[in-house]
């Protein structure tokens, strides 16, 4: 290169060059603790429901304008280190035609629930013409974020079997239990199809600019480990494993997954997403000392005084350092009760203190 030429590298230079959320997801010590929150979009910001006034939750998801708009409320007001889309993980289902629905105080509702293999065919792969308004959406947030790293994500597989066998939310998720006890067969066919789903959709995120995913196995809990590894972790390893290539950090999170933690860390993640259960510390000691971890603040505790949610924040921020890497985040989704100034305060001390 002549000494006239414009240096390629810093004209071209990468935004997020220096993003403490990307760092601390591959082990990096950045210069602040990274902090998001899983559902910072949504039913706590007064901007949210003023632009989803009138509309379904999932037609706003198919609505590239809602889904940049919503997305980057929560980047603006609260300075998060990182955006998550906005999205819900039964988006990838209904884009492929399957008959369900978001129903507000519920959750996803399944109009004819999975029990037979006859209706395994419906779920068929995601093809991108499926997804264009979401992939849109991508590309336009990539632009207006900047500095600020996009999270792409979905739904795992055992999380998306439950909805789709049981029907809707389920506290004991018998069905979905006695479909993989009762037929084992059945249950690896459905897991793989929601399996090649998942990471088609993570592939479909990425691939329009998304820096990272998470994959939400957020029912895994109500599983012994015998039965994860057994019934549901090749599946998800098929999804973290079919993202490698693109070379993004991998988060994987469930909530009360206390006796899962190691092996969610073996099926493919980079960083394990921890509930506010078990302590940070204690937390990767189970996972072991080469994953980084996100959490792990109680979402109840953000209706606590200031002081009390920042002096457990601090610890937090403490347990934290036995990782080679740590992302602040909840044990859980913002609360739709929550005030939003809280979550604010809550970035300034993590942003502060770490
Ligand atoms: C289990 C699960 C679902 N959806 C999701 C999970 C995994 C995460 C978790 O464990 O919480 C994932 C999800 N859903 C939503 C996001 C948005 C991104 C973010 O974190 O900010 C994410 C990451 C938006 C949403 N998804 C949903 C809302 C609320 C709908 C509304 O605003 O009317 C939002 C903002 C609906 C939804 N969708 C689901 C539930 C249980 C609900 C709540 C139902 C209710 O209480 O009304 C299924």
């Amino acid at each position: 290169m002549t000494p006239s030429t414009p240096d390629l590298a810093a004209t071209s230079a990468d935004p997020l060059a220096d993003s403490p959320f990307l760092q601390a997801c591959r082990g990096g010590t950045p210069r602040h603790t990274p902090v998001w929150f899983m559902r910072q979009a949504g039913r706590s910001l007064p901007e949210y429901r003023a632009v989803r006034e009138g509309v379904a939750m999932l037609d706003s998801c198919f609505r590239t304008d809602l889904v940049v708009e919503i997305t980057m409320q929560p980047v603006r007001r609260h300075g998060v280190d990182a955006a998550i889309f906005f999205s819900d993980i039964v988006v990838p289902l209904k884009a492929i035609g399957v008959d369900l629905d978001i129903v507000p105080g519920t959750g996803p509702v399944v109009a004819e629930p999975i029990r037979a293999r006859e209706q395994l065919d419906q779920l068929r792969p995601v093809e991108d013409g499926d997804v264009e308004p979401i992939t849109a959406a991508v590309r336009e947030l990539v632009r207006e974020l900047g500095s600020t790293p996009l999270i792409g994500f979905a739904g795992a597989p055992f999380t998306l079997a439950s909805y789709l066998v049981e029907g809707g939310p389920s506290r004991d998720h018998r069905l979905t239990k006695q479909l993989m006890h009762g037929d084992p067969d059945l249950w690896h066919d459905l897991a793989g199809r929601l399996a090649l789903i998942a990471r088609d959709f993570l592939r479909q995120q990425v691939e329009a600019g998304a820096s990272a995913v998470q994959l939400f196995d957020s029912w895994a809990g109500a599983l012994s480990l015998a039965d994860y590894q057994e019934f549901v972790a090749p599946h998800s390893r098929t999804v973290l494993e079919g993202v490698t290539d693109l070379g993004v950090p991998r988060i994987h999170f469930g909530v009360g997954t206390g006796e899962l933690l190691h092996e969610m860390g073996q099926v493919g993640a980079d960083v394990v997403g921890v509930d506010w259960r078990v302590p940070l510390d204690e937390a990767v000691d189970r996972i072991g000392p080469d994953r980084a971890v996100q959490g792990n603040l109680d979402p109840t505790l953000l209706f606590a005084p200031t002081e009390v949610v920042h002096a457990h924040a601090a610890r937090v921020i403490e347990q934290g350092k036995a990782a080679p890497g740590h992302v602040f985040n909840l044990g859980h989704g913002v609360l739709p009760p929550t005030d939003p100034d809280a979550l604010t305060r809550l970035v300034d001390f993590v942003h502060g203190h770490g």
